[in-house]
């Protein structure tokens, strides 16, 4: 197996497909005021470049990580509260982005010429009535629409373009906010050199399996891993040289996993694994891979072998993350010792 640069990191901050919570509420929060001010029954929000949700794809994401999601559409139809990701058509709203009108109104899309035949005007939700105001910047990190629609034809009132255009100006820098504080927490939560979870998102992840291990009765194991006489190989070959091993020995852990668990760098040459609902037998064979993973990969300087110390909390055990770390240490020196 050949070591490469392509990182395939186990992100600490999203573990799991749950929606964006902030971006969902952002989005409600928006279009509800659009609809309001503008007295349409329909709103709809068109990400055309970029991603508003700023969940870090995940190894596993593979919607994500093919970019199906850089263009998506969330929709607020009459009598809901929640917005609705529908990819519909883009057209009208790839239209609005290349004039250079802030503002887009199209007062009877049944009688215009480029749009009577779009889908969502023949189709599902089938609109007559489309207004658009653009937020983003091609070139930044995100771009999108802000579009008002009714089924039937109508215009807006001088007031409602004005609120229109006021609050896409909001959005744009809601979101742009919400990139950065997304690119902070996940800075805060990645350690620099592995791009894996650094230490304190292990100890975050560690303190919610164990509670959702109490909740669910299922069994929690933890791997503790520590890179055998790494300060000879560091001595050796240099800390470069090392640092490119830990960085290797990182992706290598993603391997054999599931999406569920959870690799870090505890520390130094220590890494940890989280395994959720596994039982002891199932976190031997996780040890197993990882070692096999290891010993299949090609090492500039020779072989790098771990010792791999095994935990689990039972389902019938108090939930004690302090527990389980120190029988996980503890067994990784014992393998150390018989090294
Ligand atoms: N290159 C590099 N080395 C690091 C980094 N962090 C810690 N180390 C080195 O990791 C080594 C850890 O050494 P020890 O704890 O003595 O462990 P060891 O040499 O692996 O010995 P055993 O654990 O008994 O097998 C030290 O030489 C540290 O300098 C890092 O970020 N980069």
């Amino acid at each position: 197996m050949q070591l490469g640069n392509g990182a395939r990191t186990a992100h600490p901050a999203h573990p799991s497909h749950e929606p964006d919570e902030r971006l969902g509420r952002l989005l409600r929060d928006f279009t509800a005021l659009a609809g309001q001010i503008c007295e349409t029954p329909i709103v709809m929000v068109s990400q055309l470049h970029g991603h508003f949700d700023t969940r870090p794809p995940l190894a596993s994401d593979q919607p994500y990580a093919a970019g199906i999601f850089e263009r998506c559409q969330w929709w607020r139809f009459p009598g809901q509260s929640e917005v609705v990701r529908s990819n519909n058509d883009f057209s009208l709203c790839e239209a609005a982005t290349v004039t250079s009108a802030a503002l887009t109104e199209i007062g009877d899309l049944g009688s215009h010429a480029g749009f009577a035949g779009a889908p969502m005007v023949t189709g599902m939700p089938g609109v007559r009535f489309y207004a658009a105001a653009i937020f983003g910047q091609p070139q930044g990190n995100f771009m999108g629409t802000l579009c008002v629609l009714d089924r039937r034809a109508r215009s807006l009132l001088p007031g409602q373009r004005m609120g229109l255009l006021t609050l896409a100006r909001q959005l744009e820098e809601r979101l742009a906010l919400h990139h950065e504080v997304a690119q902070l927490q996940c800075q805060v939560l990645t350690d620099a050199l592995t791009g894996i979870g650094n230490r304190r998102a292990f100890d975050q992840r560690l303190g919610d399996e164990s509670a959702r291990h109490q909740r669910s009765r299922q069994p929690l194991s933890l791997l503790m891993i520590d890179v055998n006489f790494f300060k000879q190989y560091n001595d050796a070959h240099g800390h470069p040289a090392g640092d490119v091993a830990l960085i290797n020995i990182a992706q290598l852990l993603c391997i054999p996993l599931r999406g569920s668990d959870f690799v870090a760098r505890y520390g130094g040459d220590e890494f940890a694994i989280i395994l959720p609902e596994t039982p002891e037998g199932g976190a031997h064979l996780a040890a197993e891979r990882i070692h096999e993973t290891l010993r299949n990969a090609s090492w500039p300087h020779g072989e790098i072998t771990l010792s791999i110390g095994i935990a689990t909390l039972m389902p019938e055990e108090i939930s004690d993350a302090q527990l389980l770390l120190q029988r996980a240490d503890q067994a990784m020196y014992t393998f150390k010792r018989h090294c």
